[in-house]
């Protein structure tokens, strides 16, 4: 059932004080369904990660404020999971991926050591490392790590995937698969996902929403809802007419908020 299951009320945020003070985020409003997929996009510095980071509870909101369910976020809550930019560097090198798997899910402790192993190595095969589950960070390429880190965060059951920037680091063949993993882990596990990105094929391909954030003024420049079909297929989707129509709509507005952001730039 759809239901607005987080709310972004007003949220303002500035970094800085006196001179130096600079409006970052200027009273964002959206709502977000439960077990959709959005994905934020927008130009360099229109405060992407920061929008996340408040959303997360990691970083407060000067004004306004974030629900999740009934519940005002003041703190990172339980049912969600921020996995980071360079989330491979997040990982312990000197713990196998089971362990690194393992080790969400034991800080927690919530679960028994049977639930935590049955639930590891449920997570583990999902992400397809299951035959790599004694290995270390070393003996595991750029994307397998980024695959343990993905396992490890949704061991902990959580109900919302945060991701920024996840997949900026691997190469075009490791994205697509990266891809199409968190689409089938977001089927099969009935995630709510939010998804900061600067690649606008990228949100098309995912995203049954996407919401594109101003660099001046600091608001919402667009929310567009992706009419696409899911499963998406890696060589179909992107040829669809749609997929070009919307690929053609993100791309027109970031050129607008990037030009209106550079403008902002020259006149302060
Ligand atoms: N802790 C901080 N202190 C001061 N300024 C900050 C801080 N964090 C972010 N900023 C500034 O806030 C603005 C928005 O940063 P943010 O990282 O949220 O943007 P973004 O849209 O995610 O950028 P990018 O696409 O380049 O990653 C930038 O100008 C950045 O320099």
């Amino acid at each position: 059932m759809a239901d607005n299951y987080i709310q972004v009320n007003s949220v303002s945020k500035h970094f800085g004080v006196g001179e130096a003070r600079k409006m970052i985020l200027n009273k964002i409003s959206f709502p977000i369904e439960k077990g959709s997929f959005v994905s934020i996009i927008g130009p360099s510095g229109c405060g992407k990660s920061t929008m996340l980071q408040i959303i997360a509870g990691l970083q407060e909101a000067a004004e306004g404020e974030v629900i999740l369910g009934n519940k005002k976020v003041d703190a990172p809550p339980f049912d969600m999971v921020y996995l980071f930019q360079q989330y491979n560097k997040s990982i312990f090198p000197w713990k196998t991926v089971k362990e690194n798997v393992k080790f969400g899910m034991e800080s927690r402790k919530k679960w028994s050591k049977s639930e935590i192993e049955q639930r590891s190595n449920e997570m583990i095969e999902l992400v397809g490392l299951y035959d790599c589950r004694d290995y270390y960070t070393h003996q595991l390429s750029g994307g397998m790590q980024q695959r343990v880190a993905i396992a490890r965060a949704l061991a902990c059951e959580p109900d919302v995937l945060l991701m920024d920037e996840p997949f900026s680091a691997v190469d075009a063949m490791t994205r697509g698969s990266l891809q199409d993993l968190v689409l089938d882990l977001w089927t099969k596990l009935g995630l709510t996902i939010l998804f900061v990105t600067h690649d606008i094929d990228e949100a098309v391909y995912l995203s049954s929403r996407v919401i594109v954030l101003n660099r001046a003024p600091r608001n919402l420049a667009a929310d567009v809802s992706i009419d696409l079909p899911y499963p998406r297929e890696r060589l179909t989707t992107p040829e669809m007419p749609n997929f070009l129509k919307y690929r053609h709509q993100l791309y027109e507005e970031i050129f607008d908020a990037e030009k209106r952001g550079n403008s902002e730039e020259i006149m302060a």
